[in-house]
């Protein structure tokens, strides 16, 4: 596996650092790839009977098992003179399987292997009807069909279409039985649907546009309608392929989703079945974002990949691709580790496929391989024998490759008539409209060039429109001097593995485009090419021809050994293994999210105390959701959320309530907003105060130095300016930068650079914090969070509302930055009995009480804080006064030393309800999804208040 490293909430690139990874994985994994190898190793010198019932040893077991089997087969295959041996051996497998989980095993005390059902498009045999009950199954070509085939360690079922028709039931009946024999399910589609699903939606919609070949352009409303239907049967049989899941899916089998078919069937699966682990392969490249985007259905499909526990792909830039894309059109976070949404992490990682290596090799030995290739060295005796074999697919550049061949014989007269080009051209989708034209294009160019440059006796273009059988193809790879694949785009291409792993005695070229996923993998090796230029790839082929032998062995080398060590089964080995770890990770990380909101025991606990605290937040709490769609942002000022309007007013109204907003925004924006209600507002995280209805204070006075302000603006103008669709907003005592509306990785970078300078520039020594958000950096004075504010904030509430009874309820709710969630502290220590003490009969000597208070609550170091800025020079009030056109500042009351005292807070667990609103990570004792469940909860908790106070 390769990692994959997205960026992380803090801006940090993509790195190759997994700091941020939930400790621990990748030393699981790494054991567990030791552990494999060496029972791997050891197995070999054991014997395949070893009756090891150590509980430690299950892999050792297992892999015994495959190994002994491995072993049988292999015989059975040197006797095979078909391909089906090692067909059967993936289809037939082991002998009994059940379902493995800790704890199972068998009669013999061995423990079973794990379940795993691989759900592709298509099976990886295709029926052909012989009569009414009777069918004949024969493998079907192409590259996840060979790649899976490879696959032993599992007790594996494949689930999948079978490439025909059967709209009766005896006829359904007969082939599930035949498929049964092979370990395959198949999931009957009928014609209409296949029409629309697999060769409108898939092949004719998602396939082109994944390999850059852009949407179908041609009749633009048709296409529009037909678009239309054709994602419909597209979910409808993404749905067909959930149910034949369901219905065989046993508890802890993993289930293994392949391909742009079946993007939805994550989502259709864990709808059902939210524990059942799921992963999703694609193994066509995914395309930019840029890409991505233009299709209708983009976020649909994006959302419902999201739903595996794992994502995976061939390469690392198509896995970079995809988050990207989830990042720029769902505007999801995305983290090191994957994508997250709303606390769900969804992995994505990359997992170049291989192939089974050693089959080709040994294949290489056997008899009818060998007469194959004695016929063929004497057909092409005298000539260079180039390669090329490919699905007749637009993506694999099959004209593109022959007009370079053509120029390569313009070019080169020499060679014309000791070259020859075979190009296999299998037959795909033949139903769609544009594989057809493709068909007729690359006669016409064939014809034409051996018109030109062939003789009575040869042409320079061999060109077959049908497949080879498996030892016909190993035939082919041995004997060949050039292998040529020019694709356009292609998620892997496994030709070149295959050409590679049959060439370790000729050690002929590989000519690679650099647009194939295996450009990643066999590079080093190949002669990489651009397929599009066609001057290019005439030139390699000149240099493949006359390369020296030397540098032919040190490239062949090094692609030998990536193939050999690189294989199918390795490939889905490590898969598994990092879904299983995934499901592992994902249950240790929700143990440490904080649970819901209990609300109904909030509500409840509310209803029976007397004097009741509640502190809300405002950004993101008590505001609509923001809607994005695409690049755009529904609003830009967040306003309160209609529906809260009736609930607040109701609350507020209560005389045992106090609610208190506590936000980060500025005076202003909470008057505009909440200036109708009974309520403490507190802007700029608590630096301003201003009690119910009354005049602005200023809590921290003393934290009012803003000789900085001049310096960071000029710093906030000059990212603007260069930052579209970001802006600054300049506070009394913050100013905040704000880039979520911007291109969210361009953001992060120029949030990068903006805290470099921040940090190392002129304001590096001023008593101001740099705070970084998701999307946002703020510099306000040093000292000033929500934590210390409430400690003020509480005081002068007391005092204001001549409180004499302790406060018996509490709830703190916010989508608070990190910085400030030391509010939710502030209420936790010393419970359940300490409480604040406080003056009884005045409310007095705020600042000891801050100063006790600060002290026992253990409220984060402040570094540039309280104590440094004390001795600093204070902020003339009058600069502050002096944008405060409506409101008076004063600092709060100021109370006086009184010796009583008594507990103004009293809290208990249960009567203190600190909750993060959309953060998992937090310390808060709950969480709420987003500002929705706070409108919910908030109507509930005011509606419940209001009919107690009528039943009173
Ligand atoms: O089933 P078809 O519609 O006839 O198409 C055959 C397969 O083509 C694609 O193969 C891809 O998978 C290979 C293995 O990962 C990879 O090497 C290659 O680059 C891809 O093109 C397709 O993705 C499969 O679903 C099809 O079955
Ligand atoms: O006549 C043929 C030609 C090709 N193949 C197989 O088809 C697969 C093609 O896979 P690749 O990844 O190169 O491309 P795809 O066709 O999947 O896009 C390879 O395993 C080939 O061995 C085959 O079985 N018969």
């Amino acid at each position: 596996m390769v990692g994959f490293q997205g960026e992380n909430m803090n801006g940090n690139i993509y790195n190759g650092n997994n700091s941020s990874s939930f400790p621990g994985r990748v030393e699981r994994l790494v054991r567990g790839r030791k552990l494999r190898k060496n029972n791997k190793a050891s197995l070999s010198n054991e014997s395949p009977d070893n009756n090891n019932n150590d509980s430690n040893n299950n892999n050792n077991i297992i892999n015994g098992i495959t190994e002994s089997l491995d072993h049988e087969l292999r015989l059975r295959e040197a006797n095979s003179s078909t391909h089906t041996s090692h067909f059967e051996r993936f289809l037939e497998g082991a002998a009994a399987a059940r379902a493995f989980t800790d704890g199972y095993e068998r009669e013999d005390g061995k423990p079973f292997r794990q379940r795993l059902l691989v759900v592709a498009n298509r099976l990886p045999v295709s029926a052909v009807r012989k009569g009414e009950d009777s069918w004949s199954l024969e493998i079907s070509a192409g590259g996840l069909v060979s790649a899976l085939l490879g696959v032993k360690e599992f007790e594996a079922r494949w689930i999948g279409w079978a490439g025909v028709n059967v709209p009766d039931e005896i006829g359904q009946e007969a082939l599930t039985k035949a498929l049964a024999e092979k370990r395959c399910i198949p999931v009957f589609l009928d014609e209409e649907i296949v029409h629309q699903y697999y060769n409108g939606y898939c092949n004719n919609i998602l396939w082109p546009l994944f390999h850059y070949l852009g949407l179908p352009q041609e009749d633009r409303l048709a296409t529009t309608r037909s678009f239309q239907s054709q994602f419909a049967a597209y979910q409808k049989a993404n749905q067909m392929f959930a149910d034949v899941v369901n219905e065989h899916y046993e508890e802890g089998d993993v289930v293994w989703c392949h391909d742009y078919h079946l993007m939805f069937l994550p989502q259709c699966l864990k709808n059902h079945n939210s524990k059942m682990k799921v992963g999703w392969f694609l193994h066509t490249p995914f395309p930019s974002s840029e890409i991505h985007r233009t299709l209708p259905s983009r976020s649909e499909l994006l959302h419902a990949v999201l739903a595996a526990d794992l994502v995976g792909f061939h390469t690392y830039d198509y896995a970079r691709h995809f988050v990207s894309a989830c990042t720029r059109i769902l505007g999801l976070e995305g983290t090191p580790e994957g994508v997250e949404d709303q606390g769900k992490l969804t992995r994505v990682a990359a997992f170049p496929i291989g192939i089974d290596s050693e089959r080709f090799i040994r294949a290489l030995y056997l008899p009818q391989v060998q007469e194959h290739i004695k016929e063929l060295q004497e057909r092409f005796k005298g000539r260079k024998v180039m390669l090329g074999v490919d699905r007749l697919d637009m993506i694999k550049g099959i004209p593109q490759k022959i007009l370079a061949f053509e120029k390569f014989l313009e070019e080169n007269a020499y060679w014309r008539d000791k070259v020859v080009l075979l190009q296999i051209a299998v037959p795909t989708r033949t139903d769609v409209p544009e594989y057809q034209k493709l068909t007729s294009q690359v006669h016409e160019i064939v014809g034409r060039i051996n018109g030109r440059f062939g003789s009575l006796t040869a042409v320079p273009i061999h060109h077959l429109d049908r497949s080879l059988d498996f030892h016909a193809l190993c035939a082919l790879y041995a004997i060949t001097d050039i292998a040529l694949v020019t694709s356009l785009r292609d998620g892997m291409n496994l030709v070149s593995y295959e050409f590679v792993a049959c060439q370790d005695k000729k050690k002929g070229v590989l000519i690679l485009s650099e647009f194939a996923g295996a450009a990643q993998s066999l590079g080093a090796g190949a002669i990489l090419v651009n397929p599009w230029n066609i001057t290019e790839v005439a030139a390699a082929i000149a240099k493949a021809l006359n390369m020296p032998s030397a540098e032919r062995e040190k490239r062949h080398r090094h692609n030998f050994h990536h193939v050999k060590t690189h294989t199918a089964q390795e490939w889905a080995e490590i898969f598994v293994s990092e879904l299983n770890d995934t499901v592992v990770e994902a249950q240790l990380r929700t143990k440490q999210v904080p649970p819901r909101l209990p609300t109904k025991t909030a509500i409840e606990c509310y209803l029976q105390s007397t004097n009741r605290l509640l502190i809300l937040g405002f950004n993101g709490t008590l505001t609509e959701p923001v809607e994005r769609k695409g690049d755009q942002y529904k609003e830009m000022e967040p306003t309160v959320h209609p529906e809260l309007k009736q609930p607040l007013r109701e609350l507020c109204h209560d005389p045992k309530t106090t609610v208190v907003v506590l936000s980060g925004s500025g005076r202003a924006v909470l008057d505009e907003n909440f200036k109708e209600y009974d309520m403490w507002l507190a802007a700029e995280n608590g630096m301003f105060l201003n009690p119910s209805k009354g005049e602005w204070m200023t809590t921290m006075p003393e934290q009012l130095n803003m000789e900085w302000v001049d310096s960071v603006k000029h710093v906030f103008e000059y990212f603007t300016e260069r930052t579209p669709r970001s802006h600054f907003e300049e506070r009394d005592a913050s100013l905040v930068w704000n880039y979520k509306h911007a291109d969210v990785e361009f953001g992060r970078l120029q949030a990068r650079d903006m805290l470099q300078h921040l940090w190392t520039g002129p304001i590096s020594n001023a008593p101001v914090e740099v705070v970084q958000g998701s999307r946002s950096v703020e510099v306000r004075a040093a000292g000033v969070t929500k934590g210390a504010g409430i400690d003020r904030i509480l005081g002068e509430i007391i005092h204001n509302k001549s409180m004499t009874t302790p406060i018996d309820y509490v709830l703190c709710i916010g989508h608070f930055l990190t910085k400030d969630e030391d509010i939710y502290a502030f209420f936790e220590p010393e419970l359940p009995s300490a409480g604040v003490s406080l003056p009884r009969n005045k409310v007095t000597e705020g600042a000891k009480f801050t100063a006790e208070r600060i002290s026992s609550v253990k409220t984060p170091t402040q570094k540039n804080g309280l104590k440094s800025l004390q001795n600093k020079a204070q902020r003339p009030q009058a600069n502050a006064e002096k944008k405060q056109t409506n409101h008076i500042a004063r600092p709060p009351r100021r109370p006086t030393h009184e010796k009583t005292s008594w507990n103004v807070l009293d809290l208990k667990k249960e009567n203190y309800f600190s909750c993060a609103v959309g953060r998992t990570q937090t310390n808060a004792r709950y969480t709420l999804g987003s500002s929705d469940d706070v409108v919910s909860f908030l109507k509930e908790l005011a509606a419940a208040s209001s009919n107690s106070s009528f039943s009173i």
